[in-house]
């Protein structure tokens, strides 16, 4: 198919040689006298490029460039500017105007703008196109009503500029969650920001969030910038909001409702320019009342509250999260895809997840790196999987007793231990890892 082009101009002289030389050289033309009947055209007609005379009685150039760029913001406009009004191009180029053609036109010069000008359109479809990917790549999948719930909430929330808090147990996606609501959110282009509130100690917590000067807390070597700053136009995120001391809470709180923050150690103020998602994995109302969380900052950062189901509640995703990870995992290792029986599934479904989605995947990458065979049956499901529960230690004793040596019975007994505690706590990482004084990468790993 050839690309059209549409020549708006009020002059047929110039309509007749434009449309002689671009017709010679393939391209479809449209025409039209006015920008009421550019408009009309480019509605039923979808050229691919648009080239417009500045000057013209009735609605001028300028003011159908801002039409069309209004209704069709993806098709490139070429503005024909007579010679040496160079005020009117700039307003053009402001108002969106790919480029501009100089009268008298220069033939050559006509074909490599329009050239240019498709060239940069199918660049820039190419890379909606691969963002697009790149989202659905990046996005919670699945078919279940509580994930499709989560996907029309994320897309309502997505594009207004309100603070979120991302509440779900560890493992259910809130991460993910967040950086799709990024990816659809009015700065997709800009930094997305996170700063993990348990894994940070609070000393330096500050500093990181607001950043420092030179010399700042007695012993800075050089200025800082914190994540507040780095995410300036974008995305600061959160993560495990419950888990941040109460002093930083009143900071953080401070900065948000004044929209100003300073670097410590510098008294100039700065403009604070974020979208805010928080996440957590704890009941904040709990931990208001127990005077663990600000109230203040409870209601500033839940305006657009978005809670992520644990996995056992969406269960019937199961086979398709395990097969767009065996999908994945094949691709990363160049080998065959490796397919679930319909029994190890069935397992797998009815299995209560304690570190949901995380958890599924690490099984998935464990199962593709020991199976040899190409399909994974019930026998390869290690313990507890194909048990088909969450084990209760207490329940099942001859599971315990089977490890022919202390050092195996150990271990086994450590998992079945950890697991039992994980799920007491309803899956809450982080509270089973301060109630068992370990920490949370031991749990996870425990978990695995
Ligand atoms: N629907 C999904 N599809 C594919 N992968 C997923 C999905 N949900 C979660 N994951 C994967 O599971 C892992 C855990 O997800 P994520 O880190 O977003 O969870 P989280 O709730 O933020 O966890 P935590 O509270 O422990 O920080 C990640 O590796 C993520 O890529």
């Amino acid at each position: 198919m050839y690309p059209a082009v549409l020549i708006v101009d009020d002059e047929i002289t110039i309509i007749e040689s434009l449309s002689g030389i671009l017709s010679d050289d393939g391209f479809e033309v449209i025409h039209a006298f006015n920008g009421y009947e550019a408009l009309k055209k480019i509605e039923t007609e979808s050229p691919d490029i648009v080239l417009l005379d500045i000057w013209m009685p009735g609605m001028d150039g300028i003011e159908t460039l801002r039409e069309i760029k209004q209704k069709f913001p993806n098709i490139p406009v070429v503005m024909i500017t007579g010679h040496g009004s160079i005020e009117s191009a700039v307003e053009a180029t402001k108002s969106g105007a790919y480029d501009f053609l100089e009268k008298p036109l220069s033939i050559d010069k006509v074909m490599v703008t329009i050239n240019n000008a498709l060239n940069f359109r199918k660049l820039e479809e190419e890379n909606l196109y691969l963002r697009k990917k790149t989202i659905e790549k990046n996005s919670i999948t699945g078919t279940s009503p509580a994930v499709q719930a989560l996907h029309r909430e994320i897309m309502a929330a997505a594009p207004t500029d309100a603070a979120i808090l991302i509440t779900g147990e560890n493992g259910t996606g809130k991460e993910m969650v967040a950086r799709t609501i990024h990816q659809f959110s009015r700065r997709p282009e800009e930094p997305f920001i996170i700063i993990n509130c348990a894994a940070i100690p609070e000393e330096t917590l500050d500093s990181e969030l607001f950043g420092h000067e030179k010399g700042a807390l007695g012993h800075a070597a050089s200025k800082n910038m914190g994540k507040f700053e780095l995410a300036a136009g974008g995305t600061l995120f959160l993560d495990e909001i419950g888990d941040m001391n109460i002093n930083t809470q009143a900071k953080i709180l401070r900065a948000l409702e004044s929209k100003t923050f300073q670097r410590i150690g510098s008294s100039r103020v700065l403009h604070m320019d974020v979208r805010i998602i928080a996440s957590t994995n704890k009941d904040l109302t709990t931990e208001i009342e127990k005077g663990r969380f600000r109230q203040e900052l409870y209601f500033r950062l839940n305006v657009i509250p978005i809670h992520v189901p644990p996995l056992r509640e969406r269960n019937q995703d199961i086979p398709m999260l395990v097969d767009t990870f065996l999908d994945k995992l094949a691709g990363q290792s160049a080998t065959p895809k490796k397919t679930m029986s319909k029994p190890a599934l069935d397992l797998l479904v009815r299995y209560a997840w304690p570190g949901n989605v995380r958890e599924l995947k690490n099984l998935m990458e464990r199962l593709s790196i020991m199976v040899q065979e190409d399909l994974i049956d019930v026998t390869h499901l290690p313990h507890p999987y194909h048990s088909g529960d969450t084990i209760d230690a207490a329940n099942s004793p001859g599971e315990l007793f089977a490890p022919d040596n202390l050092e195996q019975a150990r271990t086994a007994f450590e998992k079945e231990y950890v697991r039992h505690k994980v799920a007491q706590v309803d899956g809450d990482i982080t509270l089973a890892a301060k109630t068992l004084g370990t920490s949370t990468r031991y749990i996870k790993k425990k978990l695995t």
